[in-house]
């Protein structure tokens, strides 16, 4: 059995789910589909989730939901007119959204991710309905039937006994249409996991189910050797370990989620990325062994909106527990960090700058002076981190040093570098406003001189 996912661009309008159908039939093996939510037409387009987003926040604001509502509905109804499936389906959408809108909103967040969730939770039926109508007898299952997450605070994830109870999907005659990007708590609350999150979906049916394949499809032909909108035709990446593609993923591979790996490596079924516009391409297979292609580096990414908390204190490194200290002071906020390279006298904290506010900063930093008595401590805002990635790095001494070279001719500074202990990646954290000129440097540094 093969379960399939179909990103947002694939099935962002009549014509794209035309392709979806085809690539469905073109395989019975293709039992499970996995559907975002209709995603962007054209590169200035608006994905259904962002108009859901903007149509949740009005309906917070002021209830003037009225324009945002026909947005939404315009989509759909663009669709469902262009598959010819008449006027019923969209009576539906129109009616779900309603009830989702008059829902109790005394729980902001979770008044938002039942409206964002419909994005897919729609389209999916939508998407049923249509196999249907051309002979390709499918069937809407709802992430009610046993996607279960965990309860709030705690971001959303699968609760071992989804797994369990997904496998009985397993067992089906029918095309499976399931929502990606959500489930439900033991409570019946719906949740949605992070923005991409319906890769995460695929991933965990492919593992309840225990497919032969898990077939991720989006609008590229492969995963690059990186991101193909700063560098020119960067090699085509044919196969790439689950560890390679984590970290890969975790800094800027916006083309497979990183959470999607996790469910699917558990139990050993390969990943494939293809291209819905053009499926017979062989795509990208994620594996957990690779044969070597005798270039150390697999690829290279760059993501922007990092902050560094630099705190300094003389005799640092013989003082028992301060490093906890000063995680546990992160804690307190719900922050997560990335990184903390340290010296003697000094450590850096890395983490995502979407998790801070003044006062978040402004309260960290008292704590750490007055708490840990540190003799400097500061925020830094604006960088990037740049992760080289690849197996055989492990085995290429000089590495580090071509890496760092390249970056230098760029005129930018390193701030920080982290080998992983895997010694898989090469981490370095620079400037953001360096970040693209330092992946085209990386790029021609391990790539541009060697064929593939
Ligand atoms: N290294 C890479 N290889 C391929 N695509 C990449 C890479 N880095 C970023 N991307 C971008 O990821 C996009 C596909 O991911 P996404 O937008 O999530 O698609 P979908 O709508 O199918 O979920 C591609 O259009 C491409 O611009
Ligand atoms: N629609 C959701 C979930 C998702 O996975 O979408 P996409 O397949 O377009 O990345 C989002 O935009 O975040």
């Amino acid at each position: 059995m093969i379960v399939c996912k179909f990103g947002g661009t694939s099935v962002a309008s009549a014509e794209q789910i035309k392709k979806v159908a085809s690539i469905v039939e073109s395989n019975p093996a293709r039992k499970i589909v996995v559907v975002s939510a209709p995603g962007k037409r054209t590169p200035d387009d608006i994905k259904v989730t962002d108009l859901l987003i903007d149509l949740a926040d009005a309906a917070l604001m002021d209830g003037a939901v009225t324009e945002k509502l026909a947005a939404v509905m315009a989509r759909y109804r663009a669709i469902a007119e262009g598959l010819h499936l008449g006027e019923e389906i969209c009576q539906i959408i129109q009616a779900d959204l309603e009830e989702r809108l008059q829902a109790d909103a005394s729980n902001v967040e979770l008044y938002v991710d039942a409206i964002k969730a419909s994005g897919e939770d729609n389209n999916a039926k939508l998407i049923a309905a249509y196999f249907t109508s051309i002979g390709m007898p499918a069937r809407y299952v709802s992430p009610r039937e046993g996607l279960i997450v965990n309860e709030l605070p705690e971001r959303t994830y699968a609760l071992p006994e989804a797994y369990t109870q997904l496998a009985a999907l397993a067992k089906t005659d029918e095309i499976i249409v399931f929502p990606g990007f959500f489930g439900y708590s033991a409570s019946g609350v719906l949740r949605t996991f992070d923005r991409g999150g319906s890769d995460i979906t695929g991933s965990i049916l492919s593992a309840a189910v225990r497919a032969d394949m898990y077939e991720n499809f989006t609008d590229v032909d492969c995963v690059f050797s990186a991101n193909p909108k700063v560098v020119n035709c960067p090699v085509e990446i044919k196969e790439i370990t689950y560890r390679e593609m984590r970290e890969l993923s975790y800094a800027g591979f916006s083309v497979f989620h990183d959470e999607a790996l996790m469910p699917v490596f558990k139990v050993g079924v390969p990943v494939n990325i293809k291209n819905t516009n053009n499926p017979s391409a062989a795509g990208t297979k994620i594996v957990s062994k690779r044969a070597t292609t005798g270039r150390p580096v697999t690829g290279i990414s760059a993501d922007s909106g990092f902050s560094i908390l630099y705190v300094s204190k003389y005799l640092m490194n013989r003082e028992v527990g301060f490093g906890r200290k000063l995680l546990q002071i992160l804690e307190d906020e719900n922050i997560s960090y990335e990184h903390t390279p340290s010296g003697l006298d000094d450590i850096s904290v890395i983490m995502r700058s979407t998790q801070l506010s003044d006062e978040i900063e402004a309260r960290i930093l008292r704590r750490v002076k007055e708490e840990l008595y540190a003799d400097d401590v500061e925020f830094r805002h604006g960088f990037s981190m740049i992760v080289i990635v690849g197996e055989g790095m492990r085995h290429n001494t000089g590495l580090a040093a071509r890496a760092a070279s390249a970056i230098s001719k760029t005129g930018a500074n390193i701030e920080m570098i982290n080998q992983g202990s895997s010694e898989v990646s090469l981490v370095f954290g620079v400037m953001q406003k360096y970040e693209n000129q330092i992946l085209q440097a990386l790029y021609a540094e391990f790539f541009a001189t060697v064929t593939a």
